[in-house]
């Protein structure tokens, strides 16, 4: 099957193979075709254009996008989608004068939805987290990351991950799996953490691995959570398992974690809302990528990861949603670049490359996925009638979307499922 599509106004984010990550300046652009058209056969990006110099070549069906954009899928490499319930209360709480670490120390927060996680079945945690992927689908995203730490027990946390799995086998977008145990100590072990560290070291990750549940492995590397020495402990037996790291670091202070993160050859580091020069200089000499949540700094009122310091010192960055019941309750990458370019001073192109090509790269799938290039997944976004690109960030809670694509194919009444 291939279907022509045309008159495109712009399209954009379009690299040759190869290009698996931008950093530095080269974030700065975002090459695209004015004018253009693109060529989908089955469920890839077969080749592309200018209007100018027309497609000739056989198609099965053609789109006229007139006026209107196409750019891939947005990549979103930090979820936290397989939850139950809510924690509107503490939301609530939180107006009224609440810290989030005041709520969590009286046993609410990540322990408040593993208490409610648990309870829940496993075909119930299913229908609610599909209901919630449906939703980022439907607002543009095309590959996700989803991590479990919401169970906190051998069994809960297996469940999790059985859900996880299970939203792969039945969504047509790829999704990797990571695996947090190490999100939060459980209150019966409040005296000795240590021994949650043995539990999830010792039982719950060699089980992981056995049924081959999870690619990585991340840890909540913050003061009231978890230390640098049971990070370092972690990260070296996930590491014997096969499972790479991707962790959460520098939330709220910065106490080693992205050292031990980089030591540990991990993928990524999470958050950095608060950096000192000494991390910034440990990862300029990695490979792993930094990724920023805006949206849980906008939720928690928290600084921003400070974005113009670490683009500017030549790194990539990525951007992610967190999507989570506590510190975001939303899965729209649309309103993460707004707020990228609003509050971080990104710019509209280092946004959209942050949310595409390096959010991609933050998941190991910048083969498959990340921008319009020959022989990847025909995964992509079609704008409304927009002015430019920069309309996308600009009008920030404005729906731009029109149609959002998956292998090849038009979501259907806001659902992607058995397409
Ligand atoms: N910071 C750790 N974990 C989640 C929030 C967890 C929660 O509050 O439920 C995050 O990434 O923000
Ligand atoms: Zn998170």
């Amino acid at each position: 099957m291939k279907t022509l599509f045309k008159n495109i106004k712009q399209l954009l984010q379009v690299r040759d193979s190869g290009v698996l990550k931008v950093s530095g300046a080269e974030m700065k652009e975002l090459p695209s075709i004015s004018n253009a058209w693109m060529l989908v056969e089955d469920d890839r990006i077969a080749d592309f254009g200018s209007m100018n110099d027309a497609y000739t070549g056989d198609f099965d069906e053609a789109v006229d996008l007139n006026g209107k954009m196409l750019l891939p899928s947005w990549c979103d490499s930090h979820t936290h989608i397989v939850y139950a319930g809510n924690r509107e209360q503490e939301f609530a709480d939180r107006i009224k004068g609440l810290t989030y670490e005041e709520i969590a120390n009286r046993g609410g927060g990540i322990l408040n939805s593993a208490e409610t996680l648990q309870k829940t079945s496993e075909n119930e945690l299913y229908e609610q987290s599909a209901r919630r992927l449906e939703e980022v689908i439907g607002l543009g995203t095309g590959a996700v990351e989803i991590k479990s730490g919401y169970g906190l027990t051998e069994d809960a946390e297996l469940k999790m991950l059985r859900v996880i799995r299970k939203l792969k086998e039945n969504y047509q977008l790829p999704v990797k799996a990571t695996f947090l145990g190490a999100h939060a100590i459980p209150s019966e072990f409040k005296s000795e953490p240590k021994i949650y560290m043995d539990l999830v070291i010792e039982e719950i990750l060699p089980e992981v691995a056995r049924q081959e549940l999870a690619e990585y492995i991340d840890i909540f590397c913050e003061k009231g959570y978890f230390s640098v020495e049971d990070t370092n402990r972690l990260l070296t037996e996930a590491k014997k398992l096969g499972l790479k790291p991707k962790i959460h670091v520098n939330q709220f202070h910065s106490i080693g974690g992205i050292k031990a993160a980089v030591d540990h050859g991990a993928l990524s580091v999470d958050h950095l809302e608060v950096m000192t020069s000494e991390d910034l200089e440990i990862l300029k000499n990695s490979q792993t990528i930094p990724v920023a949540l805006p949206s849980c700094s906008l939720f928690l009122s928290i600084p921003y990861t400070p974005a113009r310091d670490l683009i500017d010192a030549g790194l990539p960055l990525a951007l992610a949603t967190d999507f989570n019941p506590g510190s975001t309750p939303s899965g729209n990458m649309n309103l993460v670049i707004s707020l990228a370019c609003i509050k971080m001073k990104m710019t509209p192109e280092e946004a959209i490359n942050a949310a595409t090509i390096n959010g991609a790269y933050a998941m190991e799938l910048s083969e498959e996925v990340g921008s319009i290039t020959r022989g990847k997944k025909a995964n992509f976004i079609v704008t409304k009638e927009i002015p430019s690109y920069t309309f996308l960030p600009y009008a920030f809670g404005t729906n731009s979307i029109d149609s959002v694509y998956l292998n090849g194919k038009i979501l259907q009444h806001e659902s992607a499922k058995s397409l």
